[in-house]
């Protein structure tokens, strides 16, 4: 088999199209040692940051979302668009990949977009259960869309589609340490029941400010917490838990260890992105999910459903966080029954190969 297959991977823009391109991109690496690896992100968007960091190269293209609600915003963007196009087709003809690979973000479709037109193959990754509109358009000259929901035939070819589920990071599929240790590593107490918070890659302003003013009740229902918050708003967090002179809130805004944060948590509070699902699903978490209700055409809400009509998660809607997101907590933190339920029915959805089905709709596309 041949050992030096050369794959450029476009996308990003939030960690759930960026960490399931670093999954993809692991699994290359370790089924073809030789293989080279360019990653196409767009210029100041995370990607830049997360992918030197998980040890790839990345070119940045100068690409900027389409504004659907400010058309003013969108002065610049043909000429991004353009300068995009043209750096694109310059770093295809470099590199020369045998495949590129979309995995949604603003730089994917001018990566896929161009390696059409230079007769590269393309392949793409559909991490939601509501398919995005560059992804549909793209997936027209895709040799395969790899999805993570059922009857995504919506919005793809049938014949394109290979149900392999989101591939998550490889330290998340194997944790290896403990509850306890993992409390301990946030400075918490190893036998004391742990909320975990996250606001999905960049953080939830809404579920942060639900959190802060009910974060007293929370502690008074004897749990500690580990609270992600994103950049924005890591200050007023810490205010918050510096006013409550306590020692048993975590606070972050970024986890780079999500392993240990998922091994310390006995319950979950999460936005509903596609890959923080499929993590929970992998880790079997009980979790309330609040969905971010202006990601495009709702599918957060879509992937929290899924979950919820099997009875695997408990969803609180974005605007009913004041009212009912700590009730909620506290509730279930109280019924064990309730704990175990969700984590058994949650297991249920855990798609543990998806990096491996993945990398090998790849091999089996570049051999053609
Ligand atoms: C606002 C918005 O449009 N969000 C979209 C974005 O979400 P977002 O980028 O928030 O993505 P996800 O929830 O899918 O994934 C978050 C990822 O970030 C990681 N993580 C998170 C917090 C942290 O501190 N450390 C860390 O490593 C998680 O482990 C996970 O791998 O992409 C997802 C996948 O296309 C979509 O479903 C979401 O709707």
């Amino acid at each position: 088999m041949n050992n030096e297959l050369r794959v450029i991977i476009s996308g990003g823009g939030t960690g759930g199209h960026i960490f399931p391109a670093v999954a993809i991109a692991n699994e290359i690496k370790a089924q073809k040692p030789n293989s080279k690896i360019l990653f196409v992100g767009a210029l100041g968007k995370m990607e830049m940051e997360k992918v030197p960091k998980a040890g790839y190269e990345i070119v940045g293209l100068p690409i900027a979302g389409f504004n659907r609600s400010n058309m003013l915003a969108n002065v610049s963007f043909p000429y991004k668009l353009i300068k995009s196009l043209i750096l694109a087709i310059k770093v295809l003809r470099n590199f020369k990949p045998d495949i590129a690979i979309g995995v949604g973000g603003f730089a994917s479709g001018p990566t896929l977009r161009m390696a059409n037109l230079l007769g590269i193959k393309t392949l793409i990754q559909e991490q939601n259960s509501y398919a995005g509109v560059t992804n549909k358009i793209l997936s027209k000259k895709a040799e395969k869309v790899c999805v993570a929901y059922p009857n995504m035939e919506k919005f793809f070819d049938k014949d394109k589609i290979v149900f392999t589920g989101n591939p998550v990071r490889g330290d998340l599929a194997k944790i290896e340490i403990s509850s306890a240790e993992a409390k301990k590593s946030f400075g918490l107490e190893p036998d004391r029941k742990t909320l975990l918070i996250i606001g999905g890659s960049l953080g939830a302003l809404s579920i942060n400010k639900g959190i802060s003013n009910g974060l007293k009740d929370i502690l008074n229902a004897d749990l500690q917490v580990i609270w992600q918050t994103g950049k924005t708003y890591i200050d007023q967090a810490r205010e918050t838990v510096a006013n409550l002179q306590t020692s048993r809130v975590y606070v972050s805004d970024f986890i780079y260890e999500m392993d240990k944060a998922y091994a310390a948590a006995d319950l979950v509070v999460s936005r509903a992105g596609a890959l923080s699902v499929s993590e929970l699903s992998l880790v079997g978490k009980a979790a309330i999910l609040v969905p971010y209700p202006f990601a495009a055409e709702d599918h957060q809400t879509q992937n929290a459903l899924s979950l919820t009509s099997k009875d695997a998660a408990i969803l609180v809607k974005d605007a009913e966080i004041a009212d009912h997101l700590v009730d909620s907590i506290v509730e279930l933190a109280e019924n064990a029954t309730k704990l175990r339920v969700l984590s058994e029915n949650i297991l249920k959805f855990a798609k543990p190969h998806a990096a491996k089905e993945i990398v090998e709709e790849i091999f089996k596309v570049t051999q053609k």
